[in-house]
């Protein structure tokens, strides 16, 4: 049985299952908040990118975009499916070290790479930096130049195209912190600094156009407008890219108003406009990169918490509140996103009222769902929020001073610790005294 369109089964007890595990067991052996995720989906979701390309025949490279969720097990798993992947800062590349994963394999992103993030890409022989903005091409060049060093990279361009989504998450668009914008002559600025330079190889282009999208009419737009680019840049400096990298922003499916497209619509539609623009150009076909992250890992994680106390506002609004909150999910907070939730413990019971779902923070902006169709509940049920798998771990904090929740994998109805529980030792850990 599927559970409001979610992947996920209720068992001979009512309660909701991950990955063949009952989540009530799961809650009980290691304490909630906790972030569990069905490696299954994760490996799927992977292949399904992986393989589309395959059978069209097309050369590709497919990174995962780890900040959705970067752990040392999560970049195994991505290794052993054979993706590449994409870090933004020197945390994301120093968990990637620590996974030993490939480090060729390995793009770097930032719109604000530091001196020691360059030469720490560098010193590892990164696959490929996306140089984002002039300030990084003078310190990436005098990086190579003193290390005697040469690099592969591509270009990050802005195409003023605006994605359907939340504003903090649309990046393609004009008026954006991250690329080179295609309109006002600074990419073509860019190009010909970096193509021309003795250290850097070109590779081609970088657009990400935002996150959580729906249809693939932007994505063919932008690559419209990279290809408008590319045919001047052809004609004039006799440039064709090798590699042409879309980004990720494949949407997922949150509740039930979310209609994603199976992903295997985003990659055949992608290359259908690449492959067009390529024979009207009469060029090789570039290589095609793309940077799934929430697509991947979104899905196959739930979160499980505790309910705790409960109010009712008579005509008003009913409250329950979990142990966790905008410090495991800041998502609702910072983009009024939405979810889902099921009682894991009465996974089949009929719903019998709406309550809203708040955290534990000290914020009345804590809040994880608003008007969530329950059954009865009690105090000490379990709570199972849906498609959480991205952007929940690795957007989690210490507000309040909270410990960060532990990270459960399940495979093969097997259930393995990946991330342990924070101590409220590990929080004050770096705290020095000034008595
Ligand atoms: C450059 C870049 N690539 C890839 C991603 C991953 O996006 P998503 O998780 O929506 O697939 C992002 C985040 O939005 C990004 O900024
Ligand atoms: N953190 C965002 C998406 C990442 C945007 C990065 N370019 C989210 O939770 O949806």
């Amino acid at each position: 049985m599927l559970i409001n369109h979610h992947p996920f089964q209720v068992n001979q007890h009512g309660h909701l299952e991950i990955g063949g595990l009952d989540t009530i067991m799961l809650a009980e052996k290691y304490g909630t908040p906790l972030y569990v995720y069905d490696v299954a989906m994760i490996r799927k979701n992977a292949r399904t990118f992986v393989h589309t390309f395959k059978e069209l025949g097309v050369k590709a490279k497919v990174a995962y975009a780890s900040k959705a969720f970067s752990t040392i097990a999560m970049l195994q798993v991505a290794k052993q499916e054979n993706l590449y992947l994409d870090v933004v800062s020197e945390g994301e590349l120093y968990t990637a070290l620590k996974a030993e994963f490939p480090t060729d394999r390995i793009h770097l992103h930032g719109n604000n790479k530091s001196i020691e993030e360059l030469t720490m890409a560098i010193d590892h022989n990164i696959g490929c930096i996306v140089v984002d903005n002039f300030h990084e091409i003078d310190l990436l060049t005098r990086i190579l130049q003193e290390k005697n060093k040469k690099a592969d990279v591509l270009m990050r361009v802005t195409p003023g195209v605006e994605s359907h989504t939340h504003d903090y998450i649309m990046t393609g668009n004009e008026d954006s912190k991250f690329g080179f914008n295609l309109q006002n002559g600074q990419a073509e600025a860019a190009f010909k600094q970096l193509n021309q330079h003795e250290a850097i190889h070109l590779k081609g282009l970088h657009c990400h156009i935002g996150s959580q999208i729906f249809e693939t009419e932007g994505f063919v737009r932008t690559t419209d407008i990279l290809f408008n680019t590319l045919a001047d840049w052809k004609e004039k400096y006799d440039y064709t890219p090798s590699v042409l990298n879309l980004g990720g922003g494949y949407g997922i499916r949150y509740t039930a108003e979310d209609k994603p497209l199976p992903y295997d619509t985003y990659v055949k539609d992608l290359v259908k406009a690449v492959e067009h623009h390529v024979s009207k150009l009469n060029i090789a076909m570039p290589e095609i990169w793309l940077e799934p992250g929430r697509s991947i890992v979104g899905e196959a994680g739930i979160t499980l918490y505790t309910i705790g106390s409960m109010k009712e506002i008579p005509g008003v609004r009913n409250y329950i509140s979990v142990d966790g909150g905008m410090t495991d999910n800041i998502r609702p907070a910072l983009y009024q996103a939405k979810y889902d939730a099921v009682i894991a413990n009465r996974a089949n019971k009929p719903v019998t009222r709406e309550v809203t779902v708040a955290g534990k923070a000290c914020e009345s902006g804590d809040q994880l769902i608003k008007d969530l169709p329950i059954p009865e509940v009690e105090s000490g049920d379990i709570l199972a929020v849906f498609s959480t798998g991205a952007y929940g771990y690795s957007m989690a904090s210490h507000y309040n001073r909270f410990t960060n929740p532990a990270v459960v994998f399940i495979e093969d109805k097997k259930d393995k610790l990946v991330v342990r529980r924070e101590t409220y030792e590990d929080v004050v850990r770096n705290d020095l005294s000034y008595e």
